[in-house]
């Protein structure tokens, strides 16, 4: 470190660079943040991506999108990928960037780049569509994400292969990717399979927009409200969330109503991961946008998602989301209440496991790719106790599940 921070000192804007990743790694983030700010300002590309990092995610001083969008933007103009599919994550929440035609070409651009989470987004967008030359295409992305050692991207590739999807069964190739990803710490996936949502818009085109029309909901209750969209998720996007989650999760948690604390309670019984800013990739962003614009909703308004795991035996017990006073005191309770949820079951659970309403005596059962939205407060903003809901316990196999719960206004900062 003396050496690095001497050469840095009088040095160039290199030495500046390779002094602030020394110093994130020390986790001495304030003078970080200096550092890859004077290499950033010495016209360094990869200083100003991990400086516009840094104050996209808040790690040394309050969340700045915007500023972090002025320095992705002159390292985008010189030619580094990276930015451009952070300039893209930004758009899709259309808060510090306009959500505009520009993410198609920025996500295009890093995809002719070869830059990893680009491919894996847009192998992931293609896959929605039923046409031949699409789901080959997707394969195609797919494979080259693979090769540049995406884990993500073998995991859904590997799965493709096994059950045959936009390609010729091949468990061979299937059984050798699984080999090699659990050799890297990777975890089996539940075994289903799902046909493409039949996206429309046409073949070979990469246009984010399209996934934004989602399938008819289909109202199954109206106080509360309750809708319901099959092939929601492709199979895809439901491996996505699941391989995503898998390393991060722990035994779920509930926060005190009085004190608001966490603690471990057999309210909710199952293991869960939060999706930190992050862990966020284009991928994972365009789906979620799809959550809440079913919601009536916009990105931002989304608390972080969370993916659930429920063994056999375990449940999430009748309870409401909405939060109560002294709980939203302590997560920005400028944001409002929980106004909506979206859920998305990410797989065929063999038996139990519904979510049920008790109060309009409904049961949705769980189907992979099907989303289920509802209302937890009523129209003028007050909670709904009717909005009363369970997970039911899982009798067999295991249920995956993506929450997302959506606040009245903006909670997120982009
Ligand atoms: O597991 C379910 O079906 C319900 C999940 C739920 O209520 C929630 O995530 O808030
Ligand atoms: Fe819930």
């Amino acid at each position: 470190m003396d050496a690095l921070q001497a050469a840095a000192g009088t040095g160039s804007a290199e030495d500046a660079f390779r002094l602030a990743l020394a110093l994130v790694d020390a986790q001495r983030m304030d003078e970080a943040q200096r550092w890859h700010l004077r290499a950033a300002e010495a016209g360094h590309p990869p200083a100003q991506i991990e400086y516009a990092r840094m104050r996209l995610y808040g790690m040394a001083g309050p969340v700045a999108p915007e500023t972090a969008a002025q320095w992705l933007q002159r390292a985008e103009q010189a030619g580094h990928p990276a930015a451009s599919e952070l300039l893209t994550n930004i758009a899709l929440g259309g808060a510090a960037l306009p959500r505009d035609a520009r993410i198609n070409e920025r996500l295009h651009r890093a995809v002719q780049a070869d830059f990893q989470p680009a491919l894996l987004a847009a192998a992931i967008h293609f896959g929605r569509k039923p046409q031949a030359e699409d789901q080959a295409l997707c394969m195609q992305l797919l494979q080259r994400a693979a090769a540049r050692g995406n884990a993500v991207a073998a995991v859904l590739l590997a799965e493709r292969l096994a059950h045959g999807e936009g390609c010729e069964a091949d468990a061979d190739a299937a059984a050798d990717l699984w080999t090699q990803l659990e050799a890297n710490g990777a975890s089996r996936l539940p075994d289903f399979t799902l046909p493409p949502p039949g996206e429309p818009g046409p073949p070979r085109q990469l246009a984010l927009e399209d996934a934004l029309r989602p399938p008819q909901a289909q109202t199954v209750s109206a106080m509360p409200r309750v809708a319901v969209i099959d092939r929601f998720f492709s199979a895809d996007e439901c491996r996505l969330f699941i391989a995503s989650a898998q390393p991060h999760l722990h035994a779920s948690q509930t926060a005190d109503p009085v004190t608001g604390v966490p603690y471990t309670l057999p309210v909710r019984t199952s293991s869960e991961a939060s999706f930190d800013p992050v862990m966020e990739n284009s991928a994972l962003r365009m789906a979620q946008l799809r959550m809440t614009h079913a919601a009536g909703f916009d990105l931002p308004n989304a608390e972080q998602l969370t993916v659930l795991r429920y063994a056999p035996g375990q449940q999430y017990r009748p309870h409401r989301d909405y939060l109560p006073a002294a709980t939203l005191q302590m997560d920005r309770p400028h944001a409002g209440n929980r106004a909506r949820t979206t859920i998305v079951y990410l797989n065929a659970v063999e038996a139990g496991g519904a979510t049920e309403f008790p109060v309009p005596g409904l049961r949705v059962e769980p189907m992979p790719g099907r989303a289920v939205v509802f209302d937890n407060l009523f129209a003028d903003g007050r909670p709904d106790p009717d909005s009363l809901h369970a997970g039911t316990p899982v009798e067999r196999g295991e249920k995956w599940l993506a929450t997302l719960w959506i606040r009245q206004r903006r909670y997120r900062h982009w």
